[in-house]
Parts: structure tokens; C-alpha cells; sequence
């Protein structure tokens, strides 16, 4: 092995929170080595959110052109995925080229290393034969990789994870999806919209099961709407792939035939061979808990999906600020995750923020919950959906609320603002909300709280 460099931060993994980090740090003066050994960015920019949410954008506009028929007289739409394909390649992804986020970190005046970074010692760190040693630590942001579950068969088939369909030029006619979570149920109406047949094959006992029962059940019925064939509660005994077909057997004798198969059953956090015992960690962690500043042992902090605190960007680049705030001496913020909001972009869209009804009894609080529909606006647009919005009785303010509507994503800001800020249910139920917009669904559920 060469002679050790000398840094201040070696950051192990550029997913979003990584990138943001070193180039936060590098621009704040630190001498930063950033380690990828894959694609600077990670997995949002190049497998998962901009291609998939560039997909759902080309997915909305052939649903929207559907309801003319319904709303506005007459209007054919013929599905095409070649503009998709070539927008992913050359707008999104560059071709899955990082050169333009490499340069930025590069600018930013964080030296680059390309390979898999291993811890070796304390405030050490290995690329192949080169090793760094980080004055102030170490920052981890290693993502996830996608998991297929154990199915007898399924390893040897030429299934699809999202890395893969990202890249389809072509579709296929028939597609099966394991998994209804947010990526199975996001693709599945990709591919629905563009004319695939598409089942989705879940285990529980809902799709989207995280989320609100009640969003499942929009959910479910605007996929059963749409032509998606939905099994919930079904066990996959095997999966075969023969003549160019795959076929997945499921309990009782049932089979499953489809041209493709999207494996989406959920992910691995890349925690494995990390050298996480050199720094006193469990080498065999499936998470890292952060303390409130995203330490996870003495010159090391955690970031992104590994901390298991919401496998989402924003949360990856809100982890970020708070290493760059403690690795510079600030006062803080520190980590406080009671209005993490998420959107789960299908049609409707599902907007979830802080606590679910379930999630809070778990907790102990106090829970009064109210529902109801998205009131004129959605009757105007005839549109499916539904508000639930979760409180603290004892305090009097939301913890929790979840709309599905096309703008479910955005009308939760409204509730995120709520639940951050312990606003009074009292004083937002006597709020101005315009008529006829979406968030004014909210105002019936509020009042009904009190
Ligand atoms: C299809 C799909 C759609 C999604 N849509 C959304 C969405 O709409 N909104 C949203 O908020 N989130 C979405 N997500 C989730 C989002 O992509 C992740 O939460 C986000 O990428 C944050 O991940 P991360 O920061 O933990 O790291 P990741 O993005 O997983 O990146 C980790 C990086 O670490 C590198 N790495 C790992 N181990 C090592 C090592 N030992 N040495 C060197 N490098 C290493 C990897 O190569 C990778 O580049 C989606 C995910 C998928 C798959
Ligand atoms: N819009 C967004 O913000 C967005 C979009 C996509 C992904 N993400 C993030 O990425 C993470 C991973 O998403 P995901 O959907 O892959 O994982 P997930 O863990 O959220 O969902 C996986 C689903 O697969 C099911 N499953 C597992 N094994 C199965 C089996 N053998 N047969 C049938 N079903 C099976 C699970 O019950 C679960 O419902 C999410 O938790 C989310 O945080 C976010």
C-alpha cells in the first residue's frame, strides 16, 4: 500500500447527501476526499427519482389526455417510449455518465476517488492501495442496493430491478411487479399508461402499506380503474424464465405469466464489508442510528437511507447540512424528524408527512383522527381521494396527516408546516383556505378533530 494521504474528511459513498456534504465541506475549506464506486449522485439521479419521476411526467400526460374523452370530447393518444428513453438518456443520466457531477465536486475543491472505500483504522481509510487519513473523520453515505427476495428460481431469471427498466428503450407487453411499495406502484402505472399489461404480485395485505389503509384503497382501486391487476396477501412459491417468458408460480396453483419481471420487494443498505468493526461498529448492522448530530462512533457520521430514518433525498440532503453544520462548528439546527413528509408520485398521488394512525398509537399518543374527500375541487376535477389527517389530543396539534389527490405531494406542506410549527388544530380549523383549491379538503377534517 502507498503512503497514506493526509485530509480532513474522507466522505465513503456520493449518493445525494454524500455530494452535498463534500462539496459543502471542500467549498467551507476542509480538505475533503469524496470516494465513489459507482456514480457521483447515487442512485436518485441515475436509477432512481429524475428517470423514474421523468417517466411518471410522461406517464400524467397520456392519463390527462385519456380524460378528454371523459371531460372535453375526443383526443387519441399513441403511447411512444422512444422520447422517455432518449430524455432519460440524454437529459437525465447523461448516458449513466457522472463527468458533469464529478467536475462540480471537483470545483467545489473536493479531491475525487473513483473505487469501493473501506474503513481500515480509525480516521482511515482504503481505496485499492491507496489509503487517506481524515483529521476530523470519516462521513458514510453508501446507499442501498436493490434486494430480490428469496424465491425459489428468481436468481437465475433475467429479472428487472429499477436499474434496469430505467434503461428498457423498448417496452414489453406483459409485466409483472413484485412488490407494491412506492417503487413497484410508481413503475406499475408507468408501464400501465404506456398500454403494458401489468400485475402487481404484493405480500401484505395492502400496496403501499407504510402509508394510510385508506390511501391504500384509493390507490388500489384507481390501479384496478387503470386495467393493473392487483394480488395482495399472495405468496410467490417460484419464478422460471423459459422462451422469453417468465412465469411466477403462487401458493394455491395459481401462475403469474408476464414478458418481464420487476423485482422492487425493497433494498440492502451497502453496510456490508465497511470495516465498520475498525471504528467499534457492528460489521454486521443492517442501519446506523445517528445521534442528533449523525455521529455514529467516535470520527464517524452517518447519512442517507443507512440511518433508517427515511429512504428519501431529502432526508439524505437534510442529514447532509447537519455533518456540515457539526464538522464546521455550528450551533446546530440538529436532527429533528417529526414532519418528514414523502410522495409517493402515482395517480393519485399519495402525500404523506410526520406520524400514521398506526405509527402514533405505537408511540403511546393521545390519537384522535378524522377523514374525508377532496370536497369540491375533487368533485369538479371527478377525481378520486381522500385526507386523513392524525392528531395529538392531548396537545391539541397534527402529528400525522396523508392526502392521496393529484396533488397530494404538494397539499401535505400545508400539514407539514402544521405539525413542525405545533400549530393549534383550533387556530388552523379558523384559517382562511381559498375555494375551490385542493387544501381546502383539509378544512371539514380539521374541524371534525375538534
Ligand atoms: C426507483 C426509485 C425512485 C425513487 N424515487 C424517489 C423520490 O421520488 N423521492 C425521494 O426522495 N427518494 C426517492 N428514491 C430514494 C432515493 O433514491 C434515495 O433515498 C436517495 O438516493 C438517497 O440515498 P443515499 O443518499 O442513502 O445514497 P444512494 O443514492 O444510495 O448512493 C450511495 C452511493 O454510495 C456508493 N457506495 C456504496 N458503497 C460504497 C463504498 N464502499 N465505497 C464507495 N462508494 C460506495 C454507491 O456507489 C452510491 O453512489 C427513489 C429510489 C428509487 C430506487
Ligand atoms: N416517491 C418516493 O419518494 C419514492 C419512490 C420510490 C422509492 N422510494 C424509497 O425507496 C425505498 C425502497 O422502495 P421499494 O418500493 O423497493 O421498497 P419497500 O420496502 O418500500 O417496498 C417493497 C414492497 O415489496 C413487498 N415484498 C417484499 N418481498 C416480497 C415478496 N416476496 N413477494 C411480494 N412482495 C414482496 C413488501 O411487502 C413491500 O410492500 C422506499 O422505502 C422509499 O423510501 C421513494
Amino acid at each position: 500500500m502507498s503512503d497514506a494521504v493526509e485530509c480532513d474528511v474522507v466522505v465513503i459513498g456520493l449518493g445525494p447527501g454524500g455530494e452535498h456534504a463534500a462539496a459543502s465541506l471542500a467549498k467551507a475549506g476542509l480538505e475533503v476526499v469524496a470516494v465513489d464506486e459507482r456514480l457521483v449522485g447515487g442512485e436518485c439521479p441515475y436509477f432512481g427519482c429524475v428517470p423514474s419521476k421523468m417517466m411518471i411526467t410522461a406517464a400524467r400526460t397520456l392519463q390527462e389526455s385519456a380524460r378528454v374523452n371523459q371531460l372535453a370530447g375526443t383526443a387519441t393518444a399513441t403511447p411512444d417510449w422512444s422520447p422517455v428513453a432518449a430524455r432519460i438518456r440524454d437529459e437525465a443520466t447523461d448516458d449513466w455518465d457522472d463527468q458533469v457531477a464529478v467536475d462540480r465536486l471537483v470545483a467545489a475543491g473536493a479531491t475525487f476517488v473513483r473505487g469501493r472505500g473501506r474503513i481500515t483504522a480509525p480516521r482511515t481509510v482504503a481505496v485499492g492501495e491507496a489509503s487517506y487519513v481524515a483529521r476530523r473523520g470519516i462521513v458514510l453515505n453508501t446507499g442501498t442496493t436493490p434486494s430480490a427476495p428469496p424465491v425459489q428460481g428468481l436468481a437465475d431469471t433475467p429479472y428487472w430491478t429499477n436499474r434496469e427498466i430505467v434503461r428498457a428503450t423498448e417496452l414489453p407487453e406483459s409485466l409483472a411487479v413484485i412488490g407494491g411499495g412506492p417503487i413497484g406502484c410508481e413503475l406499475a402505472q408507468v408501464m400501465a399508461s404506456f398500454g403494458v399489461r401489468v400485475t402487481v404480485i404484493e405480500v401484505a395485505d395492502r400496496i403501499i402499506a407504510p402509508e394510510e389503509p385508506e390511501a391504500s384503497e384509493v390507490l388500489t382501486k384507481a390501479f384496478r380503474d387503470a386495467g393493473i391487476e392487483v394480488l395482495t396477501g399472495v405468496h410467490i412459491d417460484s419464478v422460471t424464465h423459459a422462451d422469453d417468458r417468465f412465469s411466477i408460480a403462487l401458493e394455491e396453483d395459481r401462475t403469474v405469466e408476464a414478458d418481464r419481471l420487476l423485482v422492487a420487494a425493497g433494498r440492502r443498505n451497502n453496510l456490508g464489508d465497511l470495516g465498520l468493526e475498525h471504528v467499534g461498529l457492528d460489521p454486521m448492522a443492517r442501519v446506523l442510528e445517528p445521534d442528533e448530530r449523525m455521529r455514529v462512533a467516535d470520527g464517524v457520521w452517518a447519512i442517507g437511507d443507512i440511518t433508517g430514518k427515511g429512504a428519501f433525498t431529502h432526508v439524505s440532503m437534510y442529514q447532509a447540512d447537519i455533518v456540515v453544520r457539526d464538522l464546521t462548528n455550528s450551533d446546530g439546527p440538529w436532527a429533528d424528524y417529526r414532519a418528514v413528509a414523502r410522495a409517493t408520485f402515482t395517480t393519485p398521488e399519495i402525500g404523506s408527512v410526520g406520524l400514521s394512525e398506526a405509527k402514533a398509537r405505537e408511540q403511546g399518543i393521545d390519537v384522535v383522527v378524522a377523514t374525508g374527500d377532496l370536497g369540491t375541487r375533487g368533485w369538479l376535477a371527478e377525481e378520486p381521494g381522500m385526507v386523513k389527517l392524525v392528531a395529538d389530543r392531548a396537545r391539541g396539534v397534527l402529528v400525522g396527516g396523508c392526502v392521496a389527490a393529484s396533488t397530494g405531494g404538494e397539499i401535505v406542506a400545508l400539514i407539514q408546516t402544521a405539525i413542525q410549527g405545533e400549530v393549534p388544530i383550533a387556530a388552523l380549523a379558523e384559517m382562511h383556505f381559498a375555494y375551490p383549491t385542493y387544501y381546502r379538503s383539509l378544512l371539514p377534517v380539521l374541524r371534525a378533530l375538534l
